[in-house]
């Protein structure tokens, strides 16, 4: 049921067609209403039924869950200012669209989801033909699950030749699916064949990388590779989403839909959050497995907290994010010291970093500045990527790119697409990197991208 404390709806659309009329131009309006308790899932899941660009985010440390469907307006940007251009776009579309909103929660409204590509100078485009180097979309219909409140924010982009009765009869319709459609049972299909993608020559470039390192080519470059799935059928996006959320804790759970692929993951690398002007991001690289007891475990943890080359992979980033947040930022605090921070399959060594975003400084900003850091790149930064453009086999299209969001109530949230998937239809692609530096052994980083494949896996069919 609609909570509904603004004008009614028809009111709202005609006086949205007159606009449009004397504009000259398409309006858009957004509605936030208070609604039910309702399951982020089941929302993603019904919507499969009226639009196959669908959205999700879940935080990995406080109660918010983001579901989007469909596409409204749409932001792009392929450009190398493509931070500063996403934003001015922004900009112009918030102060053209009319809102209609009494609740003013974070993440309702108008909000725009989606990411970016790891390097905008990758020419090569399979398999990522769907997704753009920059997409930022605002959804059609927008679910926000904070706390144990539910939010449906409404946004339609009305044109001059609209009529009035056939969009509200369209978004009732449409709203009625989403909230009460039946949800049909998904389950994840067999997995049919695995195929790790070079391994051999894989583990050669991680041992080239060491020896470009000791010569001075650079001082840390992060390397990805591939695993390659089949399945018996398509794979479902909820039953993905559904699986990682409740295997995956202390990571975001993201998926973005586009073209028919989607984009999925559970990563537990923050790049930066903002809420009104605090800052908070988060420097993670260095690995360890977890043990199989407490004893073990905390044995594991405390050697990579004092183990030298996952120490020096780590400080790159953190000197990395230091120097970037600075530069747009009062109050920065970052501790001395890392400490571990586990998940299911691993654990690894952490830094989290605050500040205040120094006036005229936004999120995007800071996205722009950081992305990539070195856990994700290598150090220096345009070296390290340049390295990876020419040395990586694969097309990371948007693995290790920011995925996240933003509100027009200054928040907003963007994480690193690592421990990730491209499913298309029934096949998928999943991508593993790690830091090397100079005392790297190619077989240990082999093992530890192999851990780092196993959330993705073990949702995708088992290990
Ligand atoms: C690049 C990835 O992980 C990064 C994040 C944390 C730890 C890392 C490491 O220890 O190598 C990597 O820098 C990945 O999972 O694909
Ligand atoms: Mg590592």
């Amino acid at each position: 049921m609609l909570h509904t404390k603004i004008p009614q709806i028809d009111e709202i659309v005609e006086e949205a067609i007159n606009q449009a009329t004397l504009q000259g131009e398409p309006q858009l309006v957004c509605i936030v209403n208070q609604i039910d308790r309702t399951d982020s899932i089941a929302f993603l899941d019904r919507a499969n039924k009226i639009d196959k660009h669908r959205m999700f985010w879940r935080s990995a440390d406080e109660a918010f869950v983001l579901a989007g469907v469909g596409s409204a307006q749409r932001i792009q940007s392929a450009d190398q200012h493509r931070f500063n251009e996403v934003e001015s776009v922004w900009n112009d579309i918030q102060e053209k669209a009319k809102v209609y909103d009494s609740i003013n929660e974070k993440g309702t409204g108008l909000v725009a989801l989606g990411g970016f590509s790891f390097d905008t100078q990758q020419v090569n485009r399979s398999p990522w033909e769907a997704f753009p180097d920059n997409q930022m979309t605002i959804p059609m219909y927008l679910l926000t699950n904070k706390d144990e409140k539910s939010y449906l924010t409404t946004n339609i982009l009305v044109l001059e030749e609209d009529h009035a009765q056939q969009i509200i009869h369209q978004i009732k319709s449409d709203q009625q699916q989403l909230l009460n459609g039946i949800r049909e049972e998904v389950n994840l299909p067999h997995r049919s064949n695995t195929e790790e993608i070079s391994p051999d020559k894989w583990k050669v470039s991680v041992e080239k990388a060491t020896e470009d390192i000791k010569n001075g080519e650079l001082e840390k470059v992060v390397l990805a590779r591939e695993i390659r799935l089949k399945f018996s059928r398509e794979v479902e996006l909820a039953a993905v989403i559904e699986n990682l959320s409740n295997t995956q804790d202390n990571s975001y759970i993201f998926a973005i839909e586009s073209g028919g692929d989607y984009f999925v993951g559970a990563t537990p690398e923050r790049l930066a959050r903002v809420d009104n002007q605090e800052l908070v991001s988060t420097c993670l690289a260095g690995t360890a497995p977890r043990g199989r007891n407490d004893e073990e475990d905390q044995k594991l943890g405390q050697t990579l907290l004092q183990d030298p080359k996952n120490r020096q992979e780590h400080d790159f980033v953190v000197q990395m994010i230091r120097e970037a947040v600075e530069a747009c930022c009062l109050d920065v605090e970052i501790p001395k010291s890392p400490v571990v921070y586990p998940l299911s399959n691993l654990q690894h060594l952490y830094t989290p970093v605050t500040a205040t975003l120094e006036q005229g400084y936004t999120l995007l900003d800071v996205v722009g500045r950081l992305h990539p850091t070195p856990a994700l790149g290598g150090m220096p930064q345009k070296k390290s990527v340049d390295y990876i453009r020419s040395h990586e086999v694969l097309n990371r299209g948007w693995y290790a790119g920011p995925v996240g969001w933003f509100d027009g109530k200054n928040n907003g949230e963007f994480a690193v697409a690592i421990r990730s998937a491209l499913i298309q239809k029934n096949e998928a692609s999943l991508f593993a990197g790690c830091g090397v530096v100079e005392d790297s052994d190619p077989e240990a980083e082999y093992q530890e991208t192999g851990v780092k494949f196993k959330p993705m896996l073990s949702v995708l069919g088992g290990y």
